[in-house]
């Protein structure tokens, strides 16, 4: 059978779409790539949150998935709205690669106690320094890592903040000065984690080949209670919200919640259950964050975020 995967023509969205193909070769498929201009990859000079983060790398996407143009759309789960389009849903997640942030610098005395200056477009990376690290400032970055490393090296920061696994994708593992502590930095949902996206209208002998051959069950669970949190707490990519699961056995445990944009409010609680109730374990966190002060934030985010 072949499988025809769509991609935005990125490095970094490259990487994971070659990454999806050796995995449906190797499982006995023909697979070929077909890359997509999106919005967002168009518009450079903007940072994401002001664009409006609605499908600004995914609808060009899912208008080929719905036509049958391709098969399959291969995304950072990251970039995933909670709530997709009529039709289309996610069927399969790839084994998750390391879920935390890192500095990225050509400075190696990099020392997150002085005065430096982080190049971050992200308002979970934003608010996170201005609650732990006050004194630091931050400017907007935008354009793939290569670009971001070229700006930095210009002058624009001392350092980028970015997530490890798109760095280690592209390589630039030796210029990682500092890894952070996932109990700071939570990572956004979905971080390290490769999804799958198809329109309903797919086969469902192709969906069972894509699911066979990508879907890594824990990861796949431990972003089921990750979603389910974002969709309750309406967010996507540009609301600074948390979330990471972790599996133990059968024990789901998760840490999830909400820092205001000026960084001085950081809700955050953490909740274990049995894996089949992963879901739930999301909406509970996320009516806890909410109820302890979280829907006070999201107001003013999303007030803020309109001007
Ligand atoms: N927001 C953009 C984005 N989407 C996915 C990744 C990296 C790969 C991943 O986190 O899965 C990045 C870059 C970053 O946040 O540093």
């Amino acid at each position: 059978m072949k499988i025809k995967i769509g991609t935005r023509g990125s490095k970094l969205a490259l990487w994971q779409a070659y990454f999806v193909q050796e995995k449906l070769v190797k499982a006995g498929h023909e697979a070929e790539i077909i890359t997509i201009d999106t919005k967002g990859d168009k518009i450079l000079d903007v940072a994401i949150s002001k664009i409006g983060s609605k499908g600004v790398f995914t609808e060009e996407i899912e208008e080929q998935l719905a036509s049958g143009a391709i098969d399959i759309a291969v995304h950072s789960a990251k970039d995933m709205q909670s709530k997709l389009p009529e039709g289309f849903e996610l069927i399969a997640f790839s084994e998750r690669e390391k879920v935390n942030d890192v500095i990225v610098s050509s400075n190696t005395k990099i020392d997150l106690k002085q005065p430096i200056t982080l190049g971050t477009s992200s308002t979970r990376r934003i608010a996170t320094l201005k609650h732990f690290y006050p004194h630091i400032k931050t400017v907007d970055i935008r354009g793939n890592l290569q670009t971001r490393i070229r700006k930095m090296e210009e002058g624009l920061c001392d350092a980028i903040l970015l997530a490890y696994a798109g760095v280690h994708r592209m390589e630039y593992d030796d210029k990682i000065v500092h890894s952070l502590s996932i109990s700071e930095f939570v990572p956004a949902v979905g971080q390290g984690a490769i999804a799958i996206e198809a329109h309903e209208q797919l086969s469902g002998e192709k969906k069972q080949i894509v699911k066979y051959a990508i879907n890594h069950k824990n990861t796949a669970d431990c972003l089921t209670a990750e979603r389910a949190y974002l969709k309750y707490m309406d967010g996507g990519c540009s609301i600074p919200v948390f979330g990471l699961a972790t599996l133990q056995g059968n024990s789901i445990e998760m840490e999830a919640g909400i820092i205001s944009l000026d960084g001085k409010t950081r809700i955050s609680f953490k909740l274990t259950d049995d894996v089949s109730q992963a879901e739930n374990l999301g909406i509970l966190l996320a009516k806890q964050v909410l109820n302890a002060g979280g829907d006070k934030i999201l107001k003013e985010i999303k007030q803020q975020l309109n001007k």
